[in-house]
């Protein structure tokens, strides 16, 4: 990293990036008069591919491997880092962005499903490298701190989105297992001193297998390890198809199969299996010759199935459509292209789906494209209880009401790769009946499970200092906002009752007098906090990594109605800052809308957000009283945009992503031209105020005319960055104002 301090603006997938191009031109113009240097990293899909590629491909195709750059910056104090939503790559996305790559001449292999030798095995471990949840474990040298801002909270009082009416006599409701799930079979410990351990399998024939040396621990780290049965999981799962079809309810998965990459695929593809059970059971001979992996989904199946030859081909779609008519319906993610919830496994994503189908009146759309009740089947159940919670809340009280409900921030134990968020390297298909050993540095066995062929068992990992920082971040919070805080840990699990210990040794080193802090299981604290928001009252929710996940989806989308509004910091344990923007992911669908009508329905007020504590933290470091001027204005400008309702219409034609970019632009200036800090920006912005004010109808007409009308940016993983600067900046005069400035 140059001495020069920088802001790191990163640059992803999809609708963000695209919002990019506009939003970060208008950025730079404004931050470049105060001597602030705005670098882009890009972290796309398609770059992290070509990075870890290098080698394989000709001089001027190589890229640099930002993301590694960015991670060993994040442990710096220089790090100021906003860092947006990103593609977190299932395999068929995968598998799409290679095939573009290689499509445009970049010479890189494809992904070996089952690699044959060393050579292939190499490839790919590289691959899975970017695969899933790649990114974020990465940045997040810190732990997180997500929250709606009050103008965000107030303007979504006066502007409520529209919530589906509960009723008592719903049938929705949460499946989950009983027993032999992680939850059931969890056992942790608390590692007194820094040590190696590692892994051991032992077959029945006392067999040794090595499956993990050398896990560095430190001084006070909690580990724990748990298994799922498959037999208990694929039990479960045939009594919930059953059940659904009896309920006549619709059945529908809920995983994370992004951030579990190593666990939850598996669970899609056992879901897969017992739904189709008796296409498998027919035509398993067959669809193995084929390649048909059930982890990738229906959708990969249907692919794959093409290319049998006629007779095969209708004899396989003949008993998938009977299975179809005879099982229960399947929860569609799009009705209208007959995407089923069992198509593709990243389409399910449990934190984005769960409060979707909650604010939906807990229905989800059937293949006729009308909401119906619904099954949700989320097969462990070490989280599951706050769906079913909130789901009987609703039953009981009716739909929530964003006009006057409460919010709940949230502090969540994220850093160092802490918890589930971080056991993919030591997750593991078992591959006999056996058990599994966790031996300390002396040879002890210190965790061990039985287990059967076709068990999923992993080990996760929290370390004593990050502890110490949420721990510290949440009394904090509860101090500086004057409102109760609950830490989500249920004294009955192994790995939280652990916690449980840390957590009260190091509340005694804060100040906690006169704070409502407390401790309750992920149940508990659902009812406490939902009884609360009800009531108008605020509650920070203070939770591991996976309830993190969860809650910042969960509540934001019931209060605000996204979670695309969000602020999102991550303090960086050695003093940097990460700005995450919202907490969403990168919108697949608002691609797909501006390449078929020119109109993107991005809302980037998560982009607004971060950059305003970005350029606040890079003032105070620094000493850079005009990026605080900066910063103070952003957020004066956040503010108007919101009570003026700029934001992003769905409809054509109507205000879109860079409209409402401009408007940030002009109350930016505004603002600027207004202020009486620095005289210099005042100066600077006056004439660019008026110009901007008195051009805003020409403007505005210049950019929604550039819509209803398909646009080509030349791809999707990597496309042609002419084409979207052209596609995202469609208004000359706007362009031509910046470049005044
Ligand atoms: N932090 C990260 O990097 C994250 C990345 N992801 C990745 O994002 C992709 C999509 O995941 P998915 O589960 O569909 O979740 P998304 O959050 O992308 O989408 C859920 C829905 O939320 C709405 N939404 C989200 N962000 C915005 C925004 N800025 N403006 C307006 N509406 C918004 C959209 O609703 P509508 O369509 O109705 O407009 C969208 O369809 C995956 O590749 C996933 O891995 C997911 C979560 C976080
Ligand atoms: O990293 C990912 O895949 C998603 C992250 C996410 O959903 C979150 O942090 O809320
Ligand atoms: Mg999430």
């Amino acid at each position: 990293m140059s001495q020069t301090p920088k802001i790191l603006y990163t640059k992803t997938d999809e609708a963000p990036a695209l919002a990019t191009y506009s939003w970060l031109s208008i950025v730079k113009a404004f931050t470049a008069t105060s001597n602030i240097d705005i670098e882009t990293k890009d972290i796309s899909l398609a770059a992290r591919i070509l990075a870890i590629f290098s080698d394989m491909l000709s001089e001027n195709q190589k890229v640099p491997d930002d993301l590694l750059e960015l991670g060993e910056i994040a442990k710096t104090p220089e790090a100021n880092i906003i860092k947006l939503p990103n593609i977190s790559a299932s395999i068929p996305q995968l598998e799409d962005a290679i095939e573009e790559l290689q499509t445009k001449g970049f010479n890189i292999p494809n992904y070996p499903h089952e690699p044959k030798n060393d050579k292939e095995k190499e490839i790919k471990a590289r691959f899975d490298s970017v695969k899933g949840s790649a990114v974020n474990p990465v940045l997040r040298e810190g732990n997180s701190d997500r929250r709606a801002p009050k103008a965000v909270k107030n303007y979504a009082k006066k502007n409520p989105h529209s919530m589906g009416a509960w009723t008592s006599s719903s049938k929705s409701h949460v499946a989950t297992m009983e027993s032999g799930d992680f939850r059931s079979n969890e056992k942790s410990l608390t590692i007194p001193n820094a040590q190696s351990i590692k892994i051991q399998f032992v077959d029945n024939n006392n067999n040794k297998s090595i499956l993990k040396e050398q896990i560095k621990l430190l001084d006070g780290e909690i580990i724990d390890a748990t298994v799922m049965s498959r037999k208990a999981l694929v039990d479960f799962l045939e009594e919930q198809v059953k059940d659904a079809k009896e309920k006549d309810v619709l059945f529908s998965v809920h995983l994370k199969a992004t951030m579990m990459k190593v666990s939850d695929p598996i669970i899609f593809g056992h879901t897969v299996k017992v739904f189709f059970k008796e296409l498998f059971e027919k035509h398993g001979a067959l669809l193995k010759k084929i390649n048909v992996e059930e982890n990738n989904g229906l959708g990969d199946l249907l692919e794959k199935i093409e290319t049998l030859p006629d007779t095969e081909k209708k004899e396989v779609k003949a008993t998938i459509n009977k299975i179809l008519a005879e099982q229960p319906d399947l929860a569609m993610v799009n009705s209208d292209k007959g995407i089923t919830n069992l198509h593709v496994p990243s389409d399910i994503i449990i934190d984005a789906s769960m409060p979707a189908m909650i604010r939906n009146s807990g229905q989800m759309w059937n293949a006729q494209g009308k909401s119906q009740d619904t099954k949700a089947i989320i097969p462990d159940s070490s989280y599951s209880s706050i769906y079913q919670a909130t789901i009987d809340f609703c039953k009981e009280h009716g739909a929530f009401d964003p006009t006057t409900m409460g919010t709940v921030p949230n502090v969540g134990l994220m850093a160092q790769k802490a918890e589930e968020y971080g056991s993919h390297d030591k997750t593991f298909e078992i591959a006999r009946d056996g058990v599994v050993q966790v031996l300390d540095a002396n040879g002890n066995v210190i965790i061990e499970h039985q287990v059967e062929e076709g068990d999923i068992w992993r080990m996760c990992q929290v370390k004593d200092l990050p502890v110490q920082d949420w721990v510290k971040l949440a009394v904090n919070r509860a101090r500086e906002t004057n409102t109760p805080a609950v830490f989500w840990l249920d004294k009955n699990r192994a790995h939280d009752a652990e916690l449980i210990k840390k957590v009260n040794l190091y509340l005694k080193d804060h100040d906690t007098s006169g704070l409502d802090i407390r401790i309750m299981s992920p149940e508990e604290a659902t009812y406490f906090t939902l009884d609360r928001i009800k009531d108008g009252k605020d509650t920070i929710s203070v939770t591991g990594n996976v309830l993190r996940d969860y809650l910042t989806d969960l509540f934001p989308i019931l209060e605000v109605g996204t979670s695309a509004k969000m602020l999102s910091i991550v303090p960086l344990m050695n003093g940097g800052g990460l700005f995450e923007t919202g907490a969403g992911g990168s919108a697949p669908k608002h691609v797909q809308q501006f390449l078929e009508e020119g109109h993107l329905r991005w809302d980037s007020l998560g982009e607004f957000l971060a950059l305003a504590v970005s350029l606040e933290h890079y003032g105070n470091v620094n000493n850079n009283n005009k990026a605080i001027v900066l910063a103070n204005t952003l957020d004066d400008a956040t503010g108007k945009f919101l009570e003026n309702d700029r934001s992003p219409s769905r409809i054509v034609g109507e205000l879109d992503t860079r409209g409402s970019h401009f408007y940030l632009g002009l109350y930016w200036a505004q603002a600027l031209a207004t202020q009486k800090e620095d005289k210099d920006l005042k100066n600077v912005f006056s004439p660019i105020a008026k110009e901007l004010t008195e051009k805003e109808t020409a403007i505005v007409e210049e950019l929604n005319n550039a819509q209803g009308k398909p646009v080509d940016i030349g791809g999707y993983y990597l496309p042609n960055i002419e084409k979207i600067r052209k596609a995202m900046r469609p208004s000359a005069i706007f362009n031509g104002i910046l470049d005044k400035i």
